[in-house]
């Protein structure tokens, strides 16, 4: 059985105070649910997150983190320091990363490589721009960002893997991919682990969509075969819209 899995991603929202609000808020309505709910502040507030989560079912993960075991890179966060604080799961490769921050693939396939040797789970980010769609080469395009970053696993790795389709067209922009072209994407995701990895790794590994999800989108995408769950961003941010979005299922 795939896990179904909401994870909201804060971004760079959200102060100290803020936090404690919102995850205070998400203790009292969260509901009891066999989906994996999961949250990412930010880095300074991870601390205080798992402070104030104790006892509840809800994970705290990371946003990021460095290739490098530690060192001389000013500003960063390695792997060990996640895991001192309480981290399990680090979200890798969001295409805010990409872009504004120049993470390639080769630097993705390093720190994939860091997580999984630290035993951290992986929500792994990936997804086409609006001209690659337009170009109808959007499949090409989320087929070598997994070559590139993934392939070079093995199966057993793949138990520590969570995917995150996210088309970057969709992101922020309130245009969600239809509900048929999140299904059509995820189950070509699925064929292509599937035919690197063998069956049994693709059938138990669970592909979220994320990308303007909301309560209103939700059902209808969660509802496709091959969708086992959402990044979500903007609507994270508001405790009964999160919530609405994990009573989707
Ligand atoms: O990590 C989350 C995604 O970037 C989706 O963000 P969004 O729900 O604000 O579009």
């Amino acid at each position: 059985m795939r896990r179904k899995i909401v994870a909201g991603n804060w971004k760079m929202n959200n102060d100290l105070s803020e936090t404690e609000a919102l995850l205070n808020d998400l203790i009292e309505q969260v509901p009891n649910t066999d989906v994996s709910v999961m949250v990412a502040p930010t880095f300074v507030n991870l601390f205080q997150a798992f402070n104030v989560l104790k006892g509840h079912n809800i994970e705290v993960i990371a946003q990021n983190m460095h290739q490098e075991a530690n060192g001389a890179y000013t500003g960063e966060v390695s792997a060990s320091m996640l895991q001192s604080v309480g981290v399990n799961t680090v979200i890798l490769g969001h295409s805010e990363r990409r872009a504004y921050f120049g993470e390639t693939d080769e630097i993705l396939a390093k720190k994939v490589d860091t997580a999984l040797a630290n035993e951290l789970q992986i929500v792994f980010c990936f997804g086409e721009e609006l001209e690659d769609r337009k170009a109808g080469n959007h499949f090409s395009v989320v087929e070598n960002q997994l070559k590139n970053a993934l392939f070079h696993l093995e199966a057993a790795h793949w138990k520590n893997i969570i995917l995150a389709y996210e088309p970057v067209w969709a992101i922020g922009t309130g245009e969600t991919a239809s509900p048929e072209q999140a299904q059509e994407m995820h189950a070509f995701i699925r064929k292509t682990i599937s035919e690197k990895f063998g069956q049994d790794v693709a059938n138990e590994l669970s592909i979220l969509y994320g990308g303007s999800v909301k309560p209103a989108n939700a059902a209808e995408i969660f509802a496709k075969a091959d969708v086992d769950g959402g990044l979500i961003g903007g609507a994270s941010l508001k405790a009964a819209d999160f919530v609405a979005i994990i009573n989707a299922f």
